[in-house]
């Protein structure tokens, strides 16, 4: 006779099996009823059961034009699978704007969680009441007022960005201009948004900075190889990323110091700033709005803000510059307007009232984040099936991805849209183009909570360098928009660097 314990497991064995079985025909009737909703759409064939993966480049840095290849042949709504997940790329301003604003696709996609491990539950990647929460807590720590005060710390980063600069002109190198802008970008992150006074040569933060773009490279390997979604798979496959550790301990290490400091400093009853609102840190330590967010979660915005920002201003910047060294003319008229704004005196500090005065520069800014969507990929999940204007459903559970630099160049709204022309943004030149024609900061409810940050941040540092140096490209550069090669790790990058010469004027 069999005892009562067996029977008692036997049950708990055949129930637990039983459970799985029905969590796994849900999942899987799910995956079929999405498969079947989108078997219609163009996009690649898929192969059974691994969709598109052999579609995609062995080599990452093809990943760029392998998914500008699929907008061009597929486009603007194609289908694509990769195992069990079902994308469709959204790319028609008109559905992106139903897309991006409704609540049946507000939560991000779901692979956004590969970056968890290492950058934490932020607010890029927290959804529903959480996110809420987050975005609540942080947005007014963001406010114009603050901003306005930070003009005078991006001036002084700009100026010691351009005596950097100076310096290689002095030596007549070549060389590329990205990673000197990620150390500016990140010192004025530092010293901004996180009220830190951490020093700009310091060890830690050097290995922070090596360390965001690789990263970015594991945050991409992983989603673009769904099989090492999981993190229990990927366990076994970290030999990949030797560092990946390493990387990890870093951005603690780092992100606990600036909180550290600060918190030592409140302590020590050191003042705050005399101003009616306090930047991010300061807010989120010493008010009841930011009180909302406990130990570990500050830790986890602390960590995605200081990576996206230094990563996207300093590709945004990397891409001006490199534009204006192969637009001599665009770089000529940037060059007038500020020496229109600053006068006499070119080496002046930039003031926040100047920059309501730089439209040509901000012009340039736009287009340049036209052509360069930094951020050129990103994703929701449908959570209920969404009906777009185009007439398409999109099944719940499916990820939506837009790609931007095929929404970028549409000749509809952007006439002979290759040609690197900044006034299409003067306001006559705008009238009638669909708001979400253009959208590299993202739009609707989870838009960059960075963006007014990011284009002040941009248009001072933009203010202390070309009045005093002038840009161009080696000999052998590119001549035109065409010649610039680019990828992609989650931001995006002129592949073999952004490389110039400057001089002295
Ligand atoms: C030129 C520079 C920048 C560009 C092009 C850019 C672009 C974007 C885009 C496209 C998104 C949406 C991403 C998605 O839906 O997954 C986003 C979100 C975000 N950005 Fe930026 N960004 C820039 C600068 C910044 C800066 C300077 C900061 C911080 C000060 C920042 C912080 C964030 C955060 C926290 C989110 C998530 C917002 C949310 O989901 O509520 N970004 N950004």
């Amino acid at each position: 006779m069999i005892g009562v314990v067996p029977l008692l497991l036997l049950a708990a064995a055949v129930l637990a099996v039983a459970a799985l079985l029905v969590r796994y025909w849900g999942a899987l009737s799910e995956f079929r009823r999405a498969r079947r909703m989108t078997a219609k759409l163009p996009g690649p064939p898929p192969y059974p059961v691994i969709g598109n993966a052999l579609d995609l480049p062995y080599n990452m840095d093809d990943l760029y034009d392998t998914l500008s290849t699929f907008a061009s042949t597929y486009g603007p709504l194609y289908r694509a699978t990769l195992a069990h997940y079902t994308f469709v790329v959204v790319m028609d301003p008109e559905d992106m704007r139903v897309v991006m604003t409704s609540d049946k696709t507000a939560e991000k996609s779901s692979l956004y969680g590969v970056a968890e491990s290492l950058m934490g539950r932020g607010l890029a990647i927290v959804n529903g009441d959480e996110w809420r929460r987050h975005r609540k807590a942080i947005t007014p720590s963001l406010h114009l007022d603050i901003l306005r005060d930070f003009v005078q710390i991006f001036s002084k980063q700009g100026a010691a960005f351009a005596d950097t600069l100076g310096e290689l002109a002095d030596k007549g190198v070549m060389f590329d201009v990205t990673p000197l802008i990620g150390s500016c970008a990140n010192q004025a992150i530092c010293e901004t948004v996180m009220s830190s006074d951490v020093d700009k040569d310091d060890p830690l933060k050097r290995d922070f900075l090596d360390a965001v773009p690789k990263a970015f490279d594991h945050f991409m390997y992983r989603i673009f190889r769904p099989w090492f979604l999981s993190d229990w798979v990927y366990s076994f496959h970290r030999w990949q990323f030797p560092d990946y550790l390493q990387m990890k301990n870093t951005f603690n290490l780092f992100t606990q110091r600036l909180i550290g400091d600060k918190k030592e400093a409140l302590k020590k009853n050191e003042p705050l700033p005399q101003r009616k609102r306090q930047a991010f840190l300061d807010h989120v330590l010493s008010s009841e709005e930011g009180a909302a967010l406990n130990d570990a979660e500050l830790a986890e915005e602390v960590k995605t803000f200081v990576m996206l920002a230094s990563a996207s201003s300093m590709d945004a910047l990397s891409f001006f510059i490199y534009m204006l060294a192969i637009h001599q003319d665009v770089q000529d008229k940037v060059r007038q307007e500020l020496d229109d704004i600053l006068g006499e005196d070119r080496g002046r500090l930039v003031e926040h009232s100047d920059l309501a005065h730089m439209q040509y520069t901000e012009r340039v800014f736009k287009e340049t984040l036209r052509i360069f969507p930094i951020l050129p990929l990103f994703g929701r999940i449908a959570t209920d099936d969404l009906l777009l204007p185009s007439g398409v459903t999109i099944p719940r559970g499916c990820q939506v991805g837009f790609w931007l630099p095929y929404v970028h160049r549409n000749p509809q709204w952007f006439p002979e849209p290759d040609k690197f022309d900044p006034d299409r943004f003067l306001p006559e030149n705008s009238r009638g183009r669909h708001p979400f024609a253009y959208v590299p900061f993202s739009a609707g409810p989870r838009n960059c909570i960075g963006q007014r940050y990011a284009m002040m941040f941009l248009k001072t540092v933009a203010a202390a360098i070309v009045p005093r140096l002038r840009f161009e490209v080696p000999d052998d550069g590119p001549k035109c928009l065409e010649d610039v090669q680019l990828k992609m790790n989650l931001t995006m990058s002129v592949r073999g660097g952004a490389n110039i010469r400057v001089h002295r004027l």
